[in-house]
């Protein structure tokens, strides 16, 4: 009874504790809670890493199949895990989660481009029929290939194009730039130890890693997932008045446990290798965005004028009804100062 009475307090993130019925905690703990109204909502099974590392969760078999194939074999801390050491692995991913997440990107970037590079050379071989031997040493022109698709992206080094935070003195900002290499460096050795490959050996270079870590910096987009609790409470809120009222007898104690933790929406950092390749402009041609009714991470590019053929795509980085300055400061961030027509309009 101790451990149910336990059970029965939810702790929301402000830090604010209601309690639940008992009889909603035990039916959460005995797997039998069934809200009103959920078959409406059918949530697809979850399925776990193959290789057992209980960090990485899909939504079929065939997704978690497909990035086990393209990178996460390499990445994997579970039993089944490719690496060449799922301790330094483990120290790699804290130190990532520790200082800067776009450090795990990076590690799949480069364990995707290895992968992608040994079974160019497995068909390579196969199609020449060499003998064994042959296989040693590293072809550069199939590590070329291999890195192809990760070519697209704009890169400059991550060190050299972050922006100066604003708690950083611009007198100080080489010591702040010579800071983050070294933080890369960190990642970098840690990286090797848990993944490095011989033949691979260009991509383990600190220049390459920061052109990686750039990239992401430079070209990443932010999306927002809408919460799917969230939707499950306003559809119950919609519901006509005596079905309302029925099911909001057993949904309102779930409601007021959460409290503002009900509407949490999921976040994630997207690549999307055709929109990284679009400028910005201040009076931009298209637009990116995320369709509301899309809950799968999907962008869509719009024209917002007809676009003659020959013109350059734009889309706006920013929100461009800013004033001139506001724009110019965001834009820093990263890494440019705008030299749209009407930036150098309002310039004059
Ligand atoms: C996401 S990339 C865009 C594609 C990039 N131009 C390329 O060739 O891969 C962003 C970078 O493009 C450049 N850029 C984009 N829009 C710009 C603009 N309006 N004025 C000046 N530079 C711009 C900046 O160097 C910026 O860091």
């Amino acid at each position: 009874m101790k451990c149910l009475l336990e059970f029965s307090i939810l702790q929301t993130s402000s830090g604010s504790t209601i309690p639940l019925p008992m009889m909603a905690v035990e039916s959460l703990m005995n797997g039998e809670l069934a809200l009103p109204y959920s078959n409406k909502f059918p949530l697809p099974s979850v399925v776990s890493c193959l290789g057992g590392c209980e960090e990485a969760f899909y939504c079929s078999k065939s997704c978690a199949e497909a990035d086990w194939e393209s990178s996460h074999c390499l990445l994997c801390t579970g039993e089944k895990s490719e690496s060449c050491s799922r301790k330094a692995l483990l120290k790699f991913i804290q130190h990532a989660n520790e200082t800067n997440d776009i450090f795990l990107l990076a590690a799949k970037a480069i364990s995707f481009t290895i992968l992608r590079y040994r079974k160019l050379k497995a068909s390579h071989m196969s199609e020449q029929e060499k003998p064994a031997s042959s296989i040693l040493g590293t072809d550069l022109s199939l590590l070329l290939e291999a890195w192809k698709p990760i070519s697209i992206g704009h890169k400059r080094r991550w060190w050299d194009c972050i922006a100066l935070p604003d708690d950083i003195d611009a007198s100080d900002e080489a010591t702040f730039r010579r800071e983050i290499q070294e933080l890369a460096f960190t990642s970098l050795q840690l990286l090797k130890e848990a993944i490095f490959d011989k033949e691979c050996e260009l991509l383990f270079s600190l220049e390459i890693y920061g052109h990686i870590i750039g990239m992401f910096e430079l070209n990443n987009l932010d999306l927002v997932v809408a919460s799917p609790v969230e939707d499950y409470f306003l559809y119950i809120d919609d519901l006509p008045y005596p079905e309302k009222k029925e099911a909001e007898k057993i949904t309102q104690p779930y409601l007021d446990a959460l409290g503002e933790d009900y509407s949490n929406c999921c976040q994630g950092t997207a690549f999307f290798p055709l929109q990284s390749c679009m400028n910005h402009s201040c009076c931009p041609n298209a637009k990116a965005f995320k369709r509301e009714e899309d809950r799968d991470g999907q962008a869509t590019i719009i024209a917002l004028r007809p676009i003659c053929n020959g013109e350059e795509v734009t889309i706006s980085y920013i929100d461009e009804d800013l004033s001139f300055e506001e724009r110019q400061a965001l834009l820093a961030d990263y890494g440019f100062r705008c030299r749209c027509p009407r930036c150098l309009d309002e310039e004059r």
